[in-house]
C-alpha cells in the first residue's frame, strides 16, 4: 500500500491533484478519521461547512498534510480499504490469475521432441503452444505462506511485478497481527545508489523510514530476522554487495527472500533451499476473463484472431491489446498491425526509463540501429522457418526486451544462449519492417509465398501492408526515410496482386481472397482495394469459408472501397459469428443483388456462437 520510495506525506501531496478530483463520499472518510482520532469533532464540523465537495476535499488535505507523516498514512489506508466507495475511478489493477509453474525448465530431450512435434502442427495449432496449460500449482497465497525463500522467474512482461504486488497486497490484508515486516525493492529504481550500500540505508533510506525509534527498530529486524521478507523486483546480478549479502544469508539469516529476474540473469540467483517458481503469464481462461472484463462484447473481436488471442498470453502485451481496443472510437487501431506498432512503442517505453510519450519517436529514433538489426535477426530466422535467432549484433537491454532467452548446452561443458521472440508474430512484425527497409526483397518474398517451402512467408505481407501506410507514421517516420517507403508503396501492391494471382492462370493454384482482404485491410488503401476488385471483375466469391469477425471487417472493407461499382458477392454456405455478421451488414448496400448477366450475390449462411 505505502510506496517504498516515498512516504505517505509525500504520496498524498503529489497525488492531490487527482485525490480532488476524484475522492467522493466524503462522509465516510471524514468518519473514520474522526474515528481514528485523526480529525477531532470541531475540524470535522468545520470542514463539513464548505461550501462544495471540491472545498471540502482540499480541506481534507490540508487538515491531513498539516498533521503529518501518521495522519496521512492514516488517510492513505482509509481511502484504500474503502476505494470502491470513495474513488471516482478506482486505480486498482485487478490480479488476475497467473500460470506459475515450480517443475523447473524443461530437459534438452523433452524440448527436442516437443519442437519436432511442434513442426508438424498447423499455424493456429501452433500458435497455441504459447498459451500456458492451466493446472495452478502454487497461488500467490502459497507464495506469502512458505518460510522458503523465493526465485521467481519470468520473460519481460509476463507478471513477475504484478505477482510480487500481488503478495504485498496479501501481506498487507491478512488479519495476522503480529508484528511483521515487509519490504519491496524495485530494483530498476535502485541504479545510482552506492555498490556498498549498508543494509541500514537499503532499508531506511532506500525504503520508507520510520519516524522514531530507528535503532530500536533495526536491531529487532536484526534480531528477529525470521520475521522478516523483503522482496528484490527485477534483479539482474549481484552487484549489490547488500543483495549479494541477503541472498548468500550473510544478512538477516532467517529473512525470506523472494527476487523476480529474467531468465537470462537468474544463474547464482537460486540457492538449492530456494523455491524457483516459472511466471508463464495468462491460460487461455484467464485471456477470456480479462479481455471480457476489460472489453466487455467487444472482446470476441480478439478471441477470434488467433495471432491476437495467442499474443495475450503476456500480460503487457494483453494489456496493450486490451488498452487498444477499449481507447475512444476514433483512437482505436483500425488494424492489427497497429496494434503491434502500439505494443513495439510502448515496449520500448517501459524499457527506456520512463521518456515520456511526447519525447518517444526522439528516443526510437536513437534506437533505430539496434531496431534494424533486431529486424534482420527476425527476417533471417523466419526465412529459415525458425524461432532461434541468430548473429544478433545489438546488445541494447531495451531493444532485447522483446526478446527470451534459452541457455541450450551444445556440449556437456559449453552452453549457448539463444533469443527468441516472445511470441512468433512478433517475429514475423520486425522480419516486415526489415523488408522495408531492404525493397528489393520483397518481389522475391511475394513469390517464396508461391512455393510449399516458403509459403510461411505471407504472413509478413499484411504487416508490411499497413506498415507502408502513409497516415500512419508513428513508428516507420522513426525508422525509414519517408521517400524510401513512399518509393515502395509507388509498385508494391500492383506487384503483391499481380504476383499472388499470377499461378492461377497455369495451374489450379487457389487464390486466398480472405487473406487478400485481410492484407487490403491492413494497407487502409482504396486504390488497391479497387485494383484487386477489378483482378476479380468485381466478383468476390467467399463460398464454403468459415469468416471469423476480423475477416469479416476486412471484407466490409474492401467491398465498401468500391464506390462507382457493385459488388457481387458470393456467401453461400459461409460460416459466420453473431459478430461477423453484424460487421458484414454495413457494406451490403454496396452488393448487387441482382443483375442483368444472371451473376445473383447470393447469402446463406450458418451462424455460430
Ligand atoms: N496478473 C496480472 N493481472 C493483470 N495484469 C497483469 C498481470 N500481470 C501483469 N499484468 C500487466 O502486465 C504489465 C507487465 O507486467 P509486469 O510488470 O508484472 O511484468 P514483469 O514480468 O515484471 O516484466 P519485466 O521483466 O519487464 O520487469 C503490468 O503493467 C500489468 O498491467
Amino acid at each position: 500500500m505505502a510506496s517504498t520510495l516515498q512516504s505517505a506525506l509525500e504520496y498524498v501531496k503529489n497525488a492531490r491533484v487527482h485525490l480532488i478530483g476524484e475522492l467522493r463520499n466524503l462522509s465516510v472518510i471524514l468518519e473514520i478519521l474522526h474515528q481514528q482520532g485523526v480529525l477531532i469533532d470541531e475540524e470535522v464540523s468545520k470542514i463539513k461547512g464548505e461550501k462544495d465537495d471540491y472545498d471540502r476535499t482540499r480541506a481534507i488535505l490540508d487538515s491531513v498534510t498539516r498533521k503529518g507523516e501518521d495522519a496521512c498514512y492514516k488517510l492513505l489506508r482509509i481511502i484504500y480499504k474503502t476505494r470502491r466507495r470513495t474513488l471516482e475511478r478506482n486505480p486498482e489493477v485487478l490480479f488476475n490469475s497467473l500460470v506459475l509453474n515450480t517443475e523447473g525448465t524443461m530437459s534438452q530431450s523433452k524440448v527436442k521432441s516437443f519442437k519436432k512435434k511442434k513442426s508438424k502442427m498447423s499455424r493456429p495449432k501452433k500458435l497455441r503452444t504459447y498459451i500456458p496449460e492451466n493446472n495452478p500449482e502454487i497461488s500467490p497465497t502459497d507464495l506469502l505462506k512458505t518460510d522458503k525463500s523465493i526465485l521467481l522467474v519470468g520473460k519481460p512482461g509476463i507478471g513477475k511485478t504484478a505477482l510480487s504486488h500481488e503478495i504485498l497486497r496479501l501481506w498487507s490484508e491478512r488479519d495476522n497481527k503480529e508484528l511483521d515486516y515487509m519490504f519491496y525493492f524495485d530494483m530498476r529504481e535502485l541504479t545510482n545508489i552506492p555498490p556498498t550500500m549498508s543494509l541500514e540505508d537499503l532499508l531506511f533510506t532506500a525504503c520508507s523510514e520510520p519516524d522514531e525509534r530507528k535503532d530500536e527498530v533495526l536491531q529487532d529486524i536484526k534480531s528477529n530476522s525470521d520475521n522478516v521478507t523483503i522482496i528484490l523486483d527485477g534483479v539482474t546480478g549481484l552487484s549489490l554487495l547488500v543483495v549479494k549479502k541477503l541472498v548468500d544469508k550473510d544478512l538477516l539469516p532467517d529473512a525470506k527472500i523472494i527476487i523476480t529476474c529474467r531468465p537470462e540473469d537468474e544463474e547464482d540467483l537460486c540457492p538449492e533451499d530456494w523455491l524457483r517458481v516459472e511466471v508463464k503469464g495468462f491460460s487461455e481462461e484467464t485471456i477470456m476473463t480479462y479481455l471480457s472484463s476489460a472489453l466487455g462484447e467487444n472482446h470476441r473481436k480478439v478471441l477470434s484472431n488467433v495471432e491476437l488471442l495467442t499474443l495475450c498470453h503476456v500480460p503487457m502485451y494483453a494489456l496493450m491489446v486490451a488498452a487498444s481496443f477499449s481507447s475512444e472510437d476514433s483512437l482505436q487501431p483500425r488494424t492489427v498491425t497497429e496494434i503491434y506498432i502500439n505494443i513495439v512503442r510502448f515496449g520500448l517505453q517501459m524499457n527506456s526509463n520512463k521518456t515520456r510519450i511526447r519525447n518517444l519517436n526522439q528516443f526510437i529514433k536513437t534506437k533505430r540501429n539496434g531496431i534494424l538489426s533486431l529486424a534482420e535477426a527476425a527476417f533471417n530466422a523466419t526465412e529459415r522457418k525458425t524461432v532461434n535467432l541468430e548473429e544478433l549484433s545489438c546488445e541494447d537491454g531495451c531493444v532485447l526486451s522483446f526478446l527470451k532467452t534459452l541457455d541450450v548446452s551444445t556440449t556437456c561443458t559449453k552452453t549457448v544462449v539463444k533469443y527468441a521472440f516472445l511470441h512468433y508474430t512478433l517475429q514475423e512484425f520486425f522480419a516486415a519492417l526489415w523488408l522495408l527497409k531492404n525493397p528489393d526483397k520483397i518481389r522475391e518474398v511475394f513469390q517464396q509465398c508461391l512455393t510449399e517451402e516458403k509459403k510461411h512467408m505471407k504472413h509478413l505481407i499484411p504487416f508490411m501492408c499497413q506498415l507502408l501506410n502513409e497516415e500512419n507514421p508513428s513508428l516507420m517516420s522513426c525508422l525509414i526515410p519517408a521517400e524510401e517507403l513512399k518509393e515502395t508503396s509507388g509498385w508494391f501492391f500492383k506487384e503483391m496482386i499481380d504476383t499472388l494471382f499470377s499461378k492461377d492462370k497455369d495451374t489450379e493454384h487457389y487464390v486466398d481472397i480472405l487473406f487478400f482482404c485481410q492484407c487490403l485491410y491492413e494497407s487502409q488503401s482504396s486504390d488497391a482495394c479497387i485494383s484487386f476488385l477489378s483482378k476479380l471483375n468485381f466478383h468476390l466469391d467467399l463460398c464454403g469459408e468459415n469468416l471469423d469477425p476480423y475477416s469479416c471487417c476486412a471484407v466490409a472493407y474492401v467491398v465498401t472501397q468500391s464506390k462507382g461499382r457493385k459488388i457481387r458477392l458470393n456467401l453461400q454456405d459461409v460460416t459466420v459469428s453473431e459478430l461477423g455478421m453484424r460487421q458484414l451488414f454495413g457494406c451490403l448496400e454496396n452488393v448487387q443483388w441482382y443483375d442483368s448477366t444472371c451473376f445473383v450475390s447470393y447469402i446463406s449462411y450458418k451462424v455460430i456462437y
